[in-house]
C-alpha cells in the first residue's frame, strides 16, 4: 500500500481507471469518491468503483493523504478552491488534466501550506467517458508525465511509485515543455481529426451512409479520436492556445506544401516527404510503444531446418 486514502474527484474515464487499478494492485487503504452529479455519484455507487462515494468534493478529501483532480482542465481551479481548505497538511493535491501550465496557474493559490502540489497528466485514455468507462490495464506500459514544479522531492518520488505501482513507466518535465510535446503528440492531432470528421460530415456529394459503409481504417481511426469528449477537449485547446496554435500554423504551412506538390505533380517530393514520415512510425514501432502493431516486421529471420 503506497496512500492510506486516496481521493478521486471527478468519476470519469481517467479517475475509475485509476480506481480499477488501484484496486487491483492493492495501493490504497480507501479509495473515496466524489462526482459532480447526483447520477453519476449514484452510477459509482451501484457499481462499488470506490470503497465511499461522497455527496461533496469536500467530505471526499478530508483525511486523504492523496487527493486526484481528475475533472476536465478549465474545472481544476474553481475545484481546487472549494477543496483546498479541507485538505490535510502533509497530503499530496495531484491532477491528471491534459495541460500543466494552466493547472498549474489555477490550483497553485488553492494549495494551502504543507500540501505537496504535484501535477501529473497519464498519456493513455480512450474516447469513451464517465465511470462504466475505466478499466485497470489503462495506464499499463503507458508513461505518466509528472511536473514536479519544485515539490518535495520524497512526495514527488511516493507519486511516482503509485504510479508504476498502476502499471505506467514515469517520466517529469517542466509544464512548458510538456504543453508543447502534447500539442504535438496529441492536441494537434485531435484538432486534426475532429476537421476531417467535420469535413466528410459537411459534404453534400458523399452521403452519410456511404462515409460510414466505406470509411477505410485511416478515416475510422479519425472517427474514433474525434468522438472523444467535448467538454474535454474544449478546454484543451483553450488551455494549450499558444502551443496548439504554433503547432498548427506549421501543420498549415506543411500542408500547403504538399498540396502545391500535388497539384504540381511533384512526386519526387510526395515520396521523399512520405519516407521521411514513415521512419517515424517505424521508430515508435520499433521502441515497443504500438503494441497494437503487427510484429512481422521485428520477428529475428532465421533459416528454417
Ligand atoms: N480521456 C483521455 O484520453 C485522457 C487522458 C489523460 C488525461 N485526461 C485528462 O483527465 C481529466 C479527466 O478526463 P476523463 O477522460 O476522465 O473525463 P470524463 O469526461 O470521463 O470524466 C470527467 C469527470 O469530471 C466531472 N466534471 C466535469 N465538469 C466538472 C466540474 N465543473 N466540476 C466537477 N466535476 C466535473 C464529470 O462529471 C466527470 O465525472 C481531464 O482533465 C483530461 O484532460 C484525459
Ligand atoms: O487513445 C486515445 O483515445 C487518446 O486520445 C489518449 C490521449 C492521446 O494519446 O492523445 C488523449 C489525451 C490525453 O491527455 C492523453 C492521451
Amino acid at each position: 500500500m503506497i496512500y492510506e486514502r486516496v481521493a478521486l474527484i471527478g468519476l470519469g474515464l481517467i479517475a475509475s481507471s485509476m480506481a480499477h487499478a488501484l484496486r487491483r494492485d492493492r495501493l490504497a487503504g480507501e479509495i473515496v469518491g466524489y462526482a459532480r452529479t447526483a447520477e453519476t455519484r449514484e452510477t459509482a455507487r451501484e457499481i462499488g468503483l470506490c470503497d465511499r462515494v461522497t455527496d461533496t468534493a469536500r467530505e471526499a478529501v478530508e483525511g486523504a493523504d492523496l487527493v486526484v483532480l481528475a475533472v476536465p482542465v478549465g474545472a481544476m481551479g474553481p475545484l481546487a478552491e472549494e477543496i483546498g481548505p479541507a485538505l490535510r497538511p502533509g497530503a499530496t493535491l495531484t491532477d491528471v488534466g491534459s495541460v500543466k501550465r494552466a493547472v498549474i496557474e489555477a490550483v497553485t493559490p488553492h494549495v494551502p501550506q504543507g500540501v505537496h502540489f504535484i501535477p501529473a497528466h497519464p498519456l493513455a485514455g480512450t474516447e469513451y467517458s464517465g465511470p462504466r468507462s475505466g478499466f485497470a490495464t489503462l495506464f499499463d506500459n503507458r508513461w505518466c508525465i509528472l511536473v514536479p514544479n519544485g515539490a518535495d522531492r520524497q512526495a514527488v518520488e511516493r507519486l511516482a511509485q503509485l504510479w508504476r505501482g498502476m502499471g505506467a513507466n514515469v517520466d517529469e518535465m517542466d509544464a512548458d515543455h510538456h504543453d508543447l510535446v502534447l500539442a504535438v503528440v496529441s492536441h494537434t492531432p485531435h484538432l486534426i481529426a475532429y476537421t476531417m470528421v467535420g469535413v466528410a460530415d459537411h459534404l453534400e456529394r458523399v452521403s452519410h451512409g456511404e462515409v460510414i459503409k466505406y470509411s477505410a481504417s485511416g478515416f475510422r481511426d479519425f472517427t474514433r479520436i474525434a468522438a472523444s469528449d467535448p467538454t474535454m477537449w474544449r478546454d484543451v485547446f483553450l488551455t494549450n492556445r499558444d502551443a496548439t496554435l504554433d503547432i498548427l500554423g506549421r501543420f498549415t504551412e506543411e500542408l500547403f506544401v504538399l498540396q502545391r506538390a500535388i497539384r504540381m505533380g511533384d512526386g519526387a517530393h510526395l515520396h521523399a516527404y512520405f519516407t521521411q514520415t514513415r521512419a517515424i512510425r517505424r521508430g515508435i514501432v520499433e521502441a515497443g510503444q504500438d503494441t497494437a502493431a503487427p510484429d512481422f516486421g521485428r520477428a529475428p529471420v532465421t533459416a528454417p531446418g
